[in-house]
């Protein structure tokens, strides 16, 4: 008889977004997002982190001071990344999952590669302007969003 206590889809896409954010350099925040097809084939991955070459050693991670001295201005977001990352033909009708609910900027990003639907773990910035602007236009361009439903399994890995 076959096992029944594997994961669902769901759990191992946002188990892959969550092990992606464990990439982050981000003291604060760290981001993964997995995306993948209606076939769930995953087709790209990405988590926050500060532009290709941009020395992350050096760069602020801080959150406060003039904005040229944050991360603010410089972090490139885990969905954008993800975005960014894939290499085959077109994301249009894929399903991104994201660790955090994607902000405004990179909301108009996954509008316009043709993503469909967006799972997301965290709302946790649902009050800022971004967020409600993300919904806004996710609202008016019709790509679904819904929250990841977490069954309390827990996996530890041992690295
Ligand atoms: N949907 C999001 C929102 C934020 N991020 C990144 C950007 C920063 O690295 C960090 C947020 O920092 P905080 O203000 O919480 O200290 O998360 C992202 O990748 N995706
Ligand atoms: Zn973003």
């Amino acid at each position: 008889m076959k096992r029944t206590d594997y994961i669902s889809w769901d759990q191992y896409f946002m188990g892959i977004a969550m092990m992606s954010a464990e990439r982050s350099k981000d003291p604060s925040t760290q981001v993964g997002a997995c995306i993948v097809d209606k076939n769930n084939r995953i087709l790209s991955m990405g988590y926050n982190g500060m532009p290709a070459g941009c020395d992350d050693d050096t760069m602020p991670w801080g959150k406060s001071g003039a904005p040229l001295d944050n991360k603010y201005f410089y972090v490139c977001h885990a969905e954008l990344n993800s975005i960014l990352n894939y290499r085959g033909g077109n994301l249009k009708d894929a399903i991104i999952y994201s660790t955090l609910f994607p902000c405004n900027e990179c909301a108009k990003a996954i509008i316009q590669c043709g993503i469909k639907e967006v799972v997301y773990m965290s709302d946790k910035y649902a009050m800022t302007e971004s967020t409600i602007a993300s919904k806004k236009m996710f609202d008016m361009a019709g790509v679904a969003y819904r929250p990841f439903e977490a069954k309390g399994r827990k996996i530890t890995l041992n690295l």
